[in-house]
């Protein structure tokens, strides 16, 4: 239960996640409260993914709850959850614009509802505008920079109004610019949309003005809490368990392999 009285928007609970034979996740427990930012940060391979998987009831753990708004998952409350994939698979050649990729969002919502075309338009205006990609809404999404796309992509899961945002290493080959403008509009969404959104990344630096919460994932577990709290050198060396030293150099935060 959060702060304000009302249940977390997302719980888990002594999550723990089997691959192939290998205990991949165990004991992951954190929660998210309402326009909650919070990064999963983690090495390739940590399980980031294999995490977001879970959430997404793609990937049954081999122990513990996830909870939305204090139910489990399950169908109704599934649709609560917005999800933008790491990239836009997409052949470069397809005449799809930026507004169709968005208004394909509405059509996986309130199935048989069916929106009329001018409230349909509205809405993908509106979805457009809130992640500043209006000006590029009739460009073919194949000629988009990665930045660009990812934009697209953001207002393709928010259309539907979820409550929660999930987004797999959205940063992931963007340049300096681009990332901080993603960062700025995700951080946007959280504050003045309420939207909680849970994004993985490997580096949390370019997160750091924006976080509320971190969720670090090393051997297996996970710490999760404030910044601050959670990125120590005695807190990640427990976690990963062998010796790291936590380094803050201009603002940055820079783990290294300790003695
Ligand atoms: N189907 C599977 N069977 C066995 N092991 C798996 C399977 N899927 C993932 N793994 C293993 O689980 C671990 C976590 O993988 P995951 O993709 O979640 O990591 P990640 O943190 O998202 O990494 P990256 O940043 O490289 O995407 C890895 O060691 C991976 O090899």
């Amino acid at each position: 239960m959060a702060e304000s009285g009302y249940p977390d928007v997302l719980a888990l609970d002594g999550v723990g996640v089997r691959l192939g034979g290998r205990q991949v996740l165990c004991d992951v427990t954190f929660s998210l409260g309402k326009g909650e930012f919070t990064g999963i940060i983690g090495q390739n391979g940590a399980g980031k993914t294999t995490l977001l998987r879970v959430i997404l009831g793609l990937l049954e753990p081999s122990g513990g709850r996830v909870l939305i708004d204090g139910e489990p998952l399950g169908g109704k409350n599934k649709a609560s959850i917005g999800y933008v994939p790491q990239k836009l698979v997409i052949d470069p050649d397809m005449p799809l614009r930026a507004r169709d990729v968005v208004s394909l969002g509405l059509d996986g919502y309130k199935l048989g509802f069916g929106f009329p075309s001018r409230q349909r338009r509205e809405l993908v205006e509106r979805a457009l505008a809130d992640v500043g990609a209006a000006g590029y809404a009739d460009a073919r999404v194949g000629e988009l920079s990665g930045g660009e796309q990812q934009r697209v992509l953001i207002a393709h899961a928010l259309i539907s109004r979820p409550k929660l945002l999930l987004l797999d290493e959205p940063l992931a080959n963007l340049d300096l610019r681009s990332e901080q403008e993603i960062v700025a509009v995700l951080g946007k969404l959280a504050r003045e949309h309420e939207i909680s959104v849970l994004l993985s990344a490997h580096d949390m630096n370019p997160l750091l003005g924006v976080m509320d919460k971190i969720v670090y994932i090393a051997g297996g577990r996970a710490a999760s809490g404030a910044t601050h709290e959670v990125v120590t050198s005695e807190g990640l060396t427990a976690l990963y368990g062998h010796p790291v030293e936590v380094v803050r150099v201009h603002g940055r935060i820079l783990v290294v392999a300790g003695d």
